[in-house]
Parts: structure tokens; C-alpha cells; sequence
């Protein structure tokens, strides 16, 4: 199983939401951006670490959601998901495809990694 954190990064009653490359695992499939916890990392040093390396902004961290747990066909993730709001820079994609800013009822239209669809209706609910 491997752990991994995202964040839903909110500025000006929008949210960041990415689509991973051709060349990443569930390609093409849109995401909060994040990745995983490496070894002595906290959650919190890990979604900021991750955010700067794949947006290369800065977020304030805001709240945590319910982790997820999801099986795909040949792995496992546990998603921790934060609410977290920009703070500053400008976005520049390191590994994705495309970003894009979506008010909250405008995200259910993509083709979501499986794992986040929990995630997008637990925030759509709060
Ligand atoms: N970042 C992120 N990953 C997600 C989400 N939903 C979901 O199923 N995943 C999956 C996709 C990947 O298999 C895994 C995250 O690994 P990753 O490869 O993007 O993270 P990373 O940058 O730390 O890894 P790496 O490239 O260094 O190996 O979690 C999500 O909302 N955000």
C-alpha cells in the first residue's frame, strides 16, 4: 500500500485540479495534485514539498479530509486529502499535462482518478 497526499487548493472560490501525463500510471486522468510520503515525512511536509515540486507554488494547509483507501487492478493507495488555500507563485507544471481552476459544483465533469471520487464528494458535501 502506499501512501499518498493531495490537496484542494482554493483561490478566489476556485480549485487547481491537474491531468497526469501520457507517461505516469492512470494516465491521462485528472487529480488533486500531491504524490507520495516518503520515509520520516509528515503528511503536512509532504503535500507542501510535493505542491512546490509539481505547481511550484505555496499553500497554507486549511484542513484534512478522510483518508481514502482504494485498490487499483495492480496497487493500493491510501489518499490523505487537505484543503489547503494559495498562498503565492505562479503555476508551472513539472510533470503534468494541464492544470486548470474549477469552481466546486464545476469538477464533477472530468475523467477523475478512481480513488478521488470519494474526495470530490466528501468536499462537495461540506
Ligand atoms: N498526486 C495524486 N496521486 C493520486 C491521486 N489519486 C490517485 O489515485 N493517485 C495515485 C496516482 C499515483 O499512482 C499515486 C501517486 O504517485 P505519484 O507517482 O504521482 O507520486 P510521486 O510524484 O510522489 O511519485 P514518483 O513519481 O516519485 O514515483 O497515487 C491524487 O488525487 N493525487
Amino acid at each position: 500500500m502506499i501512501n499518498v497526499t493531495c490537496a484542494i487548493i482554493e483561490h478566489n472560490e476556485k480549485i487547481v485540479v491537474v491531468q497526469r501525463s501520457e507517461f505516469m500510471n492512470l494516465p491521462l486522468k485528472w487529480e488533486f495534485p500531491g504524490g507520495k510520503i516518503e520515509n520520516n515525512e509528515t503528511e503536512e511536509a509532504c503535500i507542501k514539498r510535493e505542491i512546490k515540486e509539481e505547481l511550484n507554488i505555496e499553500i497554507e494547509l486549511i484542513s484534512r479530509l478522510s483518508p481514502v483507501t482504494y485498490k487499483y487492478p495492480s496497487f493500493e493507495i491510501k489518499l490523505i486529502p487537505f484543503i489547503a488555500k494559495y498562498i503565492n507563485g505562479e503555476i508551472n507544471l513539472s510533470e503534468h499535462k494541464q492544470f486548470d481552476w474549477l469552481t466546486k459544483d464545476r469538477l464533477n465533469n472530468l475523467d477523475w482518478a478512481e480513488a478521488d471520487i470519494a474526495i470530490l464528494k466528501e468536499y462537495q458535501s461540506l
